[in-house]
């Protein structure tokens, strides 16, 4: 938007074309003044219908030298009560008004056109999103002279943000659960050993890894049916979450009837104690499984694992070891729990 010398309601010379037909030679001065406060006219109407709301700061003074008066409708504040910069920071949200402020300010001394979204208080205490887009003005000497600009009332479109991301967190959190038992998924598990990992071996840290899975499942499922055995499997979920009590420490469903359970800051003594509270949990939860050669109740074999990352160790590497402890516990008979002796 180009400054005018009376507001920025005047427009631009380009947009003259509102004025009526071309006036007779001889009368051109008086009818081009005419024409030119019709414009003007026009140009205000225009100007104070649209949505968007035009101001004029001058940047001497930074005061208000015009504000449309559409502000009222959208804010409750009178136009005229605008009077300078003051008035736009001090109705803004407190937690937007500084770098609002400051970014506008530091974008209007560098004479760079600008736009900044934020909350504008409203006369009754509510908060409407303003989007402002300004205008930075200068003089022939490149001085900067006055900033004109729109505000755009984007309250919806913020909303409409909102909810979206709210959503994008809902999606994102359900992709890292699991469906059946509701604890945390493979995904989760991945993305957590790998963060543990790192911070593991930034801090020399032990780390340790249970592997979790029932015995005689296959069984299970041919005597009590599919979904009895999807609730053996949801009951042994919440049983081992109960197992573990850091706010670090992690249960998840690591596929099919297998679990696994990453301990941060865990060394192998503490390892063992979280395996050996499992299994006990498990044996007082008492699921009746009458094929099992264990008391004729469900029970778990655990692999154990502890390490403390050094190098280029993997964290692959370290649950494939965990996992051969798996199997060496269902090879010695199930319903047992096997550790890894040496680091991994
Ligand atoms: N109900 C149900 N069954 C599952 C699910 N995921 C895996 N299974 C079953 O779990 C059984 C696992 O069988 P196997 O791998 O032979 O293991 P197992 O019978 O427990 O034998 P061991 O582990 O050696 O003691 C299979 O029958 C799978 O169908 C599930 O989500 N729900």
């Amino acid at each position: 938007m180009a400054d005018r010398p009376d507001g920025p309601v005047t427009p631009p010379a380009p947009h003259r074309t509102l004025s009526t037909a071309s006036p007779p030679h001889s009368d051109i001065d008086s009818l081009s003044s005419d024409s030119l406060s019709s414009d003007s006219a026009v140009y205000r109407t225009l100007l104070e219908s649209t949505r968007a709301i035009p101001w004029k700061i001058d940047w001497a003074t930074k005061r208000f030298t015009y504000i449309g008066p559409q502000i009222e409708a959208l804010l409750g504040w009178r136009a005229d009560s605008w009077r300078g910069v003051e008035d736009w920071a001090m109705r803004m949200h407190p937690e937007d008004r500084d770098d609002v402020v400051n970014f506008c300010v530091s974008q209007s001394q560098s004479g760079v056109d600008h736009e900044a979204d934020y909350r504008a208080l409203t006369k009754d205490n509510g908060y409407v999103w303003i989007r402002d887009v300004v205008h930075v003005v200068r003089n022939d000497r490149g001085e900067v002279e006055a900033l004109v600009g729109f505000m755009f009332d984007i309250t919806e479109r913020k909303k409409t943000e909102e909810k979206l991301l709210a959503l994008q967190r809902e999606l994102e959190a359900l992709s890292f659960k699991d469906g059946l038992t509701h604890i945390a998924n493979r995904r989760q598990f991945d993305a957590s050993l790998e963060r543990e990992w790192d911070s593991a071996r930034s801090q020399g840290q032990p780390l340790s890894v249970l592997l979790i899975d029932i015995d005689f499942f296959k069984q299970y499922n041919d005597v009590y049916g599919h979904i009895q055995g999807d609730r053996c499997i949801v009951d042994i979920a919440r049983t081992l979450s109960l197992a573990v009590d850091s706010p670090r420490d992690l249960v998840a469903r690591f596929g099919g009837e297998e679990f696994v359970i990453l301990l941060p800051q865990a060394d192998c003594t503490v390892a063992l104690k979280v395996a050996e509270r499992c299994q006990r949990l498990i044996r007082k939860q008492a699921i009746v499984h009458a094929q099992s050669p264990h008391g004729q109740c469900v029970t778990v074999s655990i692999g154990v694992g502890t390490t403390t990352p050094l190098g280029q160790s993997r964290s692959a590497d370290f649950v494939e070891a965990v996992d051969r402890q798996l199997y060496a516990a269902k090879k010695n008979g199930r319903n047992r729990i096997e550790a890894l002796r040496a680091p991994a």
